[in-house]
C-alpha cells in the first residue's frame, strides 16, 4: 500500500477558558478537536462536514499549524511536523496551503490583485519570474490578465474566490485545506468553484480536506467524508457509503436535512432534538446522546469508540458496538 500523503494522530485542540475572577477563577477546557485520527491519499478529497461549532475549522488550522494543535502528530509525507520548528515549518507551509470562505477578509483592501497573488512568490523568485507565474496563475483559475491590476472590491464572490485560490497555488502545493471556500456563494456559482478546484486537482494531483457544514456540498468532490460532532469524528467512510448506508444518527440526521431534488418526492426528515450542547461541559456518555431518539441505557454513561462496519467506514455509536448489538 502506497504510504499516505497525510496522516493525522490523536490529534487535539484544547482551548483554555477562564471563568469567574479572582480566587473564583477557575479554567476549564474546550475540547474543539477531541482526538481525530485519518489518513489521506494523494489525489483524494476528504469531505469534513458537521454543524457549526463541531470543530472543522480547528482541525484545519491544527493539521497546517496555523493554531498549534494541544497533542497529536501529523504526518506529512513521511515525517511528523508537529516536531518542527517554526522556522522549518514556514518552509514546509508552501506545500500546505489553507482557502477561506472570504479570502480577503484578512487581505488590505489596497492591494491590488497582482499584489495578493504575487505575495507568497515574493521570497522565491524573481521579478520577472513573478510576473510570468502571476499571469499564469491568473489564467488557470479561470480569469484574465486584465483583472490583475484591479481591487477586491471590484469582483464577485466567486472570482474573489477564484483570486483565493491562485494565491494558494502560487508555491505548488500538495494539500490544500478548504475552509467552507463556497459557503458564501451563490448555489450556481458554488458549483464553477468546484468545478475548478476539481480541475486543478486533476492537473496538479492536489490532496484536499474539503470543510462543509452542509453534506450536500462535500457529496460530489469528496471520495471520503469525515462527520464530526462536539470534536470527535462520529463516522467515517467512502462517499457513496456515507450518503447510501449511513450509520449514525447524527449522518442520518444531516442528510434528512438536505432537499430532495425531484418534485413529489418524499423522505423521511429527522428532527434533532434540542440544540449543539456546548463543547466546554459536554455530556457524559456518547455526547450525542441527549439529541439521539436511539439512546440505549449504555450511551447515557460510556463514550462509544469508533467502530467499522465496513472496510474504510467507520462509527463512533454503541448500536454498532458488542454491547447493544449483545442486547444490553
Ligand atoms: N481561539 C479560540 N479560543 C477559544 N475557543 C475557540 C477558539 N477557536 C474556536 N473555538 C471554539 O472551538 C469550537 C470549534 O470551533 P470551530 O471554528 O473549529 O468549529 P467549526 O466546526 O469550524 O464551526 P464553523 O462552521 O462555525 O466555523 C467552538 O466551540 C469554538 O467556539
Amino acid at each position: 500500500m502506497m504510504q499516505p500523503l497525510l496522516e493525522v494522530r490523536n490529534l487535539k485542540k484544547y482551548f483554555p477558558v477562564v471563568k469567574g475572577f479572582g480566587p473564583f477563577k477557575e479554567i476549564r477546557w474546550l475540547k474543539a478537536v477531541d482526538d481525530v485520527s485519518f489518513t489521506l491519499h494523494k489525489g483524494e478529497t476528504l469531505g469534513l462536514v458537521g454543524e457549526s461549532g463541531c470543530g472543522k475549522s480547528t482541525t484545519g488550522r491544527a493539521i497546517l499549524r496555523l493554531i498549534e494543535p494541544t497533542s497529536g502528530e501529523v504526518i506529512f509525507q513521511g515525517e511528523n511536523i508537529i516536531a518542527l520548528s517554526q522556522k522549518e515549518m514556514r518552509k514546509k507551509r508552501r506545500e500546505m496551503q489553507i482557502i477561506f470562505q472570504d479570502p480577503f477578509a484578512s487581505l488590505d483592501p489596497r492591494m491590488t490583485v497582482k499584489e495578493i497573488i504575487a505575495e507568497p512568490l515574493r521570497v522565491f523568485k524573481t521579478r520577472e519570474n513573478i510576473k510570468k507565474r502571476v499571469e499564469e496563475l491568473i489564467e488557470k483559475v479561470g480569469l484574465s490578465r486584465s483583472h490583475l491590476d484591479r481591487y477586491p472590491h471590484e469582483f464577485s464572490g466567486g472570482q474573489r474566490q477564484r483570486i483565493g485560490i491562485a494565491r494558494a497555488l502560487a508555491l505548488n502545493p500538495k494539500l490544500i485545506v478548504c475552509d467552507e471556500p463556497v459557503s458564501a456563494l451563490d448555489v450556481s456559482v458554488q458549483a464553477q468553484v468546484i468545478n475548478l478546484l476539481e480541475d486543478l486537482q486533476k492537473e496538479y494531483g492536489l490532496t484536499y480536506i474539503f470543510i462543509a457544514h452542509d453534506l450536500s456540498v462535500v457529496k460530489h468532490i469528496s471520495q471520503r467524508v469525515a462527520v464530526m460532532y462536539l470534536g470527535k469524528i462520529v463516522e467515517l467512510g467512502p462517499v457513496e457509503q456515507i450518503f447510501n448506508n449511513a450509520k449514525h444518527p447524527y449522518t442520518k440526521a444531516l442528510l434528512s436535512a438536505i432537499p430532495v431534488p425531484e418534485p413529489g418526492a418524499k423522505k423521511e426528515k429527522i428532527i434533532l432534538e434540542g440544540d449543539v450542547p456546548s463543547p466546554i461541559n459536554p455530556p457524559a456518555g456518547c455526547s450525542f446522546h441527549p439529541r439521539c431518539s436511539g439512546k440505549k441505557p449504555i450511551c447515557i454513561e460510556v463514550m462509544p469508540d469508533l467502530v467499522e462496519v465496513e472496510k474504510g467506514h467507520v462509527v463512533r455509536c454503541h448500536l454498532y458496538s458488542g454491547e447493544v448489538k449483545r442486547g444490553i
